[in-house]
């Protein structure tokens, strides 16, 4: 890839829209926290936990991912994840950023909801005030717990309503379908949260038409396998349903072999608003914008993707008007349109 597009995909800005703030945590950083709280951890060191980080599907990862979380005990420690991933992001000039967090994942540990949430969001505050990048908090249910599960976390919920922009589905796919969740997630739009789910990951197009008939979702996690179905590929191109995608993520899950094989350009051509994130950029090899530099290193993209990429991220976004606005001025200014 020349220098120019490398730099354009560097310093363009962008949102980021697909981020588990769990997956955020680096291993250096677990073994610090593991110190700082006293918890035990089955590796020895930063290089053996690393070495762990060899997937072969979406479960394996998990696994890994739920024992890394493990860590986390304090409000400090969710401020200091997020901190660290919010400084990651700024230096990719990453404007606005949608954080999935996964309470179940805590509160099953006897950490208080309040814990997590505060220190995730006061982290969130000093970016806006240090840099003003605008992050906002997507609360994700794991979907391999029961619905009455997610019932009560979002009772516990319910006290840091104003914290929370919107609802998140994620952890194990196949198995769970969103029907699962269907009447947690009614209550959900009922309380004014915006809806979205992980759907055709590992799942299959199915399991993306039911996300949006029967929890109603405004945006698609991944959706990737989209195409295996050509009427539902239209439906999500005319209603502009955004993709969420994450393409390091897919490859370091095995949803498709090499850079090369991933469908980008094909979700592209057929007109749907994909955006790029990193997922879990600590456990998949880099943030948001290794992603971009991968994808467009292994296949036919160049300037004006970079554009449309960079543009579906702010109108995917649940940012307010106004400022959707003023970062799609900045982004025209910086490509001269
Ligand atoms: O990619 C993912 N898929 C499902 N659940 C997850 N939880 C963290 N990352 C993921
Ligand atoms: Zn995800």
């Amino acid at each position: 890839m020349d220098a120019e597009l490398s730099n354009i995909l560097r310093q363009m800005p962008k949102a980021e829209l697909h981020m588990h703030i769990e997956g955020s945590l680096e291993p250096e950083l677990i073994f610090a926290l593991a110190e700082r709280n006293g918890v035990s951890l089955k590796y020895a060191s930063v290089d053996e936990l690393r070495r762990a980080y060899a997937f072969k599907d979406l479960q394996s990862f998990l696994d890994i991912y739920y024992a890394g979380a493990s860590v986390l005990l304090t409000e400090q420690d969710f401020y200091d994840m997020t901190w660290a991933y919010l400084q990651r992001a700024h230096a990719d000039n990453v404007r606005h950023s949608e954080l999935f967090f996964d309470p179940q994942t805590h509160t099953e540990r006897g950490v208080d909801f309040g814990t997590v949430v505060n220190g995730i969001y006061r982290a969130t505050q000093d970016a806006q005030e240090k840099w003003g990048l605008s992050a906002s908090l997507i609360m994700c249910f794991l979907r391999h717990l029961s619905e009455e599960e997610a019932f009560a976390t979002l009772e516990l919920a319910l006290p840091y309503r104003d914290k929370i922009i919107g609802i998140g589905l994620d952890s194990s796919e196949l198995g769970h379908p969103p029907e699962k969740f269907a009447r947690v997630f009614a209550r959900c739009k009922d309380l004014g949260l915006h809806l979205v789910a992980h759907a055709g990951e590992e799942g299959p197009p199915e399991y993306i038409r039911t996300a949006l008939d029967l929890l109603q979702v405004e945006r698609i996690d991944h959706g990737v396998r989209c195409l295996e179905d050509a009427e539902l590929t239209q439906r999500l191109a005319r209603d502009r349903i955004p993709l969420t995608v994450c393409p390091l993520s897919n490859i370091k899950l095995r949803v498709f072999d090499q850079a090369k094989d991933h469908n980008m350009v094909q979700l592209l051509d057929a007109g749907l608003v994909v955006t790029v994130n990193s997922d879990d950029p600590a456990y998949f090899g880099g943030y948001v914008n290794e992603n971009f530099l991968q994808m467009f290193a292994a296949l036919p993209l160049g300037k004006d993707h970079a554009y449309r990429l960079a543009r579906n991220s702010f109108e995917a976004s649940f940012i307010d008007q106004p400022t959707r606005q003023k970062y799609l001025a900045e982004l025209d200014a910086f490509f001269g349109r």
